[in-house]
């Protein structure tokens, strides 16, 4: 298996890379103070260095996935496409906590349409990684909207951050709730298909 991969034209060797995160969380396990020889203990440093290369942090270290897309043809609809509650989790990055909730992607298509998994893909390709979610919610907007040649796309995030539920103002009811949109889409139109969807 090749461990080295090429990330914007930097090659990253992601064995290298827990290795050295391993070694680096060894050292703040023996400042806390806890045993390193604990058997319970012994392999946290390397288990953290794996969850954060392969898993929580993974879109540092990998690529954006690759959409398919489908030509749309005569009898195919050309109006807005809403996939919604779709769960994530992702990582703060002022504390390193997880922030845990559903995306809604929606698009406008232009000339063609994309397989319905890959939304999905993308909104986990970019949550793995530390951030804000601001920042999430304009990413997953930015590279559909490129990508699929859309004529618009909308992202609605709606998350609890861990580090305003387990510490600090400690709010364990309050979510956060943003959006981003791009070229021609009208939010309402998005809001009002979900709110259509939802009558009996
Ligand atoms: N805009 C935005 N802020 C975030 C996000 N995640 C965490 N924050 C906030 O980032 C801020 C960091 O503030 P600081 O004052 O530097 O850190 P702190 O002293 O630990 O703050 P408290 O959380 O209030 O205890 C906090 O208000 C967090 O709630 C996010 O996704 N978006
Ligand atoms: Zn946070």
């Amino acid at each position: 298996m090749n461990h080295v991969y090429t990330v914007e034209n930097k090659e990253i060797d992601v064995e290298i890379k827990k290795q050295k995160i391993s070694q680096h969380f060894a050292s703040i396990i023996e400042e806390l103070g806890l045993d390193l020889n604990d058997p319970s203990i012994k392999d946290t440093p390397e288990r953290v260095a794996k969850m954060l290369v392969n898993e929580t942090c993974n879109g540092l270290f990998s690529n954006p996935p690759n959409i398919t897309t489908f030509p749309l043809d005569k009898n195919t609809s050309r109006e807005l496409v809403v996939i919604e509650n779709i769960p994530f989790s992702s990582l703060c990055e002022h504390h390193f906590q997880p922030f845990v909730g559903t995306a809604t992607i929606a698009y406008l298509p232009n000339d063609r349409v994309m397989g319905l998994s890959k939304g999905a893909r993308v909104l986990d390709y970019f949550a793995s990684r530390p951030q804000i979610q601001e920042r999430l919610t304009n990413e997953v907007a930015a590279y559909l909207y490129e990508q699929l040649n859309a004529k618009g796309v909308f992202v609605m995030i709606k998350a609890e951050h861990f580090c305003m539920k387990v510490r600090g103002v400690k709010k364990h009811q309050s979510a956060t709730i943003t959006t981003a949109s791009l070229g021609d889409i009208d939010k309402k139109d998005v809001l009002s298909s979900i709110q259509l969807a939802k009558m009996k």
